[in-house]
């Protein structure tokens, strides 16, 4: 039997029924790591199942390939690159570790000549980027930055010009810095905001509108022929992948939001998140029993969809951050050797907020006919100063939605029946810091790639996002025909 038959052939007992059986499931299934409380024992998952996804791990050389990569290997062998953002945490091999400290060094004083005023009075950051330069810092200075601010901090990303507009209207133009976040330093939407940004300083008269441009990108060059001076630009490896990039320079807005003190703690977070997925046995590894309920529900359960909630306005942009951390890494189709995989790769990921989502979209998931795999995050210190009540309400919210899932309810009236046996896996937050933020992100990561290796994919490129940027590219230039449809709303639209 090969390992996925295995897996496949796992029985299906009901979650309610594991309980009944095993008086020990809570604590097999639970874990504490880095400040972070997992519960996967509402998941289907069993000793069993964790056996047989050990067994697959092990077929794949989940362990040799997890070292190649913080060895500093070219395990993204489409792009023939390594993947080094665990070394931007102090994380990896010796020469990229080195590599990334002197570039933090670097991020460091410059922020530190910010600071001491060396491109005059800075109160507000303008950081224009997209994508992996964009939901990593924002997710960042969302989640962190509500306390003592330091400076107003604005991300855009859309090429929607609203974006932009909206964002600068209360800016001083000679008071901002702008931050231009690109590892490529050729995208489209970046490069015209960027443009933009700095006609909107030119036109408000700001002496010097270049002096106070700064560059995060792994293509110093690029940014060199737009005009940014080389002692502004913050480089980064090749090997730190865009949607991985937050712990490099790309990290900018929440080193200066937040303090460089802040910025080195969820680096450590992370470090420690990095440590224990290298070196803890697969049973007692949070990444890996993470991913191993993923492949369960994608695999086995057929689950389309998977949805992370946060029980947290502070992390309400977790969400929009794992989407492109799990679809852009394992929404693929073809193995690293580029057969097929042959079988369902990423769920889509999607998910919201609590508790407004309940009042939204968990009827689906209580009574709908698709299986969702729902994973609440929340925090047990909280972040208001409100009377006590708000939080309790909005911990016992997430704690009540999972057990009203798993538990169900049966009446007479079918309309008001609840089938239960519906999943969900808990994450419990001690606090919400850069420490434990760190850590949380790094989980994410890891379980990724454990997906990604399971199913034989790469989970470091992304080449589905080029063709519609080739599209948009040739329907810009003109003279190149599209279908009729297309062509009829290139026309309506008065943009021939
Ligand atoms: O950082 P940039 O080179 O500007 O790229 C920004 C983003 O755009 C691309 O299309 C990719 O899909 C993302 O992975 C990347 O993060």
């Amino acid at each position: 039997m090969s390992d996925w038959s295995a897996i496949e052939a796992l029985p299906s007992p009901k979650l309610v029924e594991l309980f009944d059986a095993d008086s020990e499931r809570l604590s097999k299934l639970s874990l504490d790591v880095a400040g972070i409380h997992f519960d996967w024992s509402k998941t289907h998952l069993t000793g069993e199942a964790i056996e047989a996804f050990a067994a697959l791990a092990k077929a794949q050389d989940l362990a040799g390939k997890r070292d190649a990569m913080f060895g500093g290997a070219h395990v993204n062998v489409t792009e023939d690159r390594p993947v080094e953002h665990t070394a931007e945490r102090g994380e990896g091999n010796a020469d990229s570790v080195a590599r990334a400290r002197k570039l933090h060094e670097r991020m460091r004083s410059l922020i530190d000549a910010i600071e001491g005023g060396a491109l005059g009075d800075i109160r507000h950051v303008l950081h224009i980027g997209i994508g992996g330069s964009a939901l990593g810092p924002h997710l960042l200075v969302d989640a962190l930055g509500r306390e003592d601010a330091r400076y107003d901090v604005a991300i855009v990303s859309n090429v929607d010009g609203v974006a932009l507009e909206d964002a600068i209207k209360d800016f001083d133009p000679a008071a901002t810095l702008l931050v231009l976040a690109s590892k490529t330093f050729t995208t489209k939407e970046t490069m015209l905001n960027a443009e933009s940004a700095l006609q909107w300083m030119k036109e408000h008269n700001v002496e010097d509108p270049y002096g106070k441009v700064i560059a995060l990108t792994a293509a110093p060059d690029k940014a060199m022929e737009w005009g940014v001076d080389e002692t502004r630009i913050l480089p980064f490896g090749e090997g730190v992948g865009g949607r991985y990039s937050l712990w490099s320079s790309i990290g900018l807005p929440a080193a200066i939001g937040l303090g460089w003190g802040a910025f080195e703690e969820l680096l450590e977070g992370a470090a420690e998140m990095d440590r224990h997925f290298r070196l803890t046995a697969l049973h007692e590894n949070a990444p890996a029993l993470a991913a191993f309920a993923d492949l369960y529900y994608t695999q086995v359960r057929h689950a389309e969809t998977r949805a992370p909630f946060a029980y947290d306005e502070r992390l309400r942009l977790l969400p929009s951050y794992l989407q492109q951390l799990e679809m852009e890494s394992n929404g693929k189709g073809v193995k690293v050797d580029g057969t097929p995989v042959g079988r369902p790769t990423a769920a889509i990921t999607w998910g919201g907020v609590g508790t407004d989502a309940q009042h939204a979209v968990f009827q689906l998931l209580h009574q709908g006919t698709h299986l969702v795999p729902v994973e609440f995050i929340a925090v047990i210190e909280p972040g208001d100063t409100l009377a006590e009540d708000h939080h309790r309400q909005l911990l016992l919210n997430a704690f009540a939605q999972g057990a009203a899932l798993m538990k169900g309810k049966q009446v007479e009236d079918p309309a008001r029946s609840y089938s239960g046996d519906r999943p969900s896996s808990t994450l419990l937050l001690d606090v919400l810091d850069p420490r434990t933020l760190g850590a949380l992100i790094a989980f994410y990561e890891h379980r990724v790639f454990v997906n990604g290796v399971l199913l034989g994919i790469n989970s470091f490129d992304q080449f589905g996002v080029e063709l519609g940027k080739e599209m948009a590219k040739a329907a810009d230039q003109g003279g190149q025909s599209f279908d009729p449809s297309t062509e009829d709303l290139i026309r309506r639209a008065g943009l021939e």
